[in-house]
């Protein structure tokens, strides 16, 4: 079943997340799709009563390794089961380029969402730079040998995310996305020592500019099971087509 995940960063205050709910709900009442909404910490509480009659996942942006303790400012895995989320969003560009999240950091928060039965939407992606300079799978390469280690596969979400498609219209092409999502499916299967089969049923997510007008390109192509929406999924109505895409 195909993941299809909104990212509403640091958008939509309670009433707003309320409204948005009311309106797109209904419109993918039917969908066979995984739904998700990864919303700011502050709508979770007024979306999740909301959320048990309807067939939309819950899903914060980040949380911390510890089940507790003094580290101000910070959200750990139970409070966020406790609010009834099933999703996070760990180690997002946005985090590690502008909160200086590290490899390592990313790691503890896989482990620590998975032990408390989360699932992680792990971000992976190379800078405009990067890709220039012939450094894509290498730098993509090295997040995923550093961040997966100890981290189970059957529960795990990739989404494979260049930053220099984010928020800029630049869609990556549906080839090469595809290209680079294949290469991150073999690099896992052989850093994990697992067969063709366990691989296969990871979700490995397109995320950037995701928009009504390409998702279609985009689910068309194999390695691609799902996306990872920002802009676009601030609009129900056009967050609901790119949920049901052909
Ligand atoms: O960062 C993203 C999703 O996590 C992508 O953002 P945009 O869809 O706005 O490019």
């Amino acid at each position: 079943m195909a993941v299809i995940a909104g990212n509403w960063k640091m958008y939509k205050n309670q009433g707003e997340a309320v409204a948005y709910l009311h309106e797109f709900a209904p419109l993918v009442a039917g969908s066979d799709r995984e739904v998700v909404l990864c919303v700011p910490f502050t709508a979770l509480a007024v979306l999740s009563d909301k959320l048990a009659t309807t067939n939309i996942a819950l899903g914060a942006q980040n949380v911390h390794w510890e089940p507790a303790g003094a580290y101000t400012g910070e959200i750990s895995p139970p409070m966020l089961t406790d609010l009834g989320v099933q999703y996070v969003t760990i180690g997002h560009s946005e985090r590690r380029q502008y909160f200086g999240e590290t490899d390592e950091q990313v790691n503890l928060r896989l482990k620590a969402a998975q032990s408390h039965g989360l699932t992680p939407i792990l971000c992976v992606g190379e800078t405009a730079e990067q890709r220039q300079q012939g450094l894509t799978e290498a730098h993509i390469l090295a997040q995923l040998a550093q961040g997966l280690v100890g981290v189970k596969l059957t529960q795990l979400i990739i989404a494979y995310e260049p930053i220099w498609a984010i928020g800029s219209g630049n869609t990556c092409q549906p080839e090469e996305a595809n290209r680079v999502i294949g290469l991150i499916r073999k690099e896992v299967a052989f850093l994990q020592q697992v067969d063709s089969q366990v691989i296969n049923n990871v979700h490995i997510l397109y995320g950037g500019s995701v928009k009504p007008d390409n998702i279609d390109d985009l689910m068309a192509m194999p390695e691609i099971n799902g996306v990872l929406v920002g802009t676009a999924s601030l609009d129900p109505q056009g967050f609901a087509r790119i949920v049901n895409y052909r």
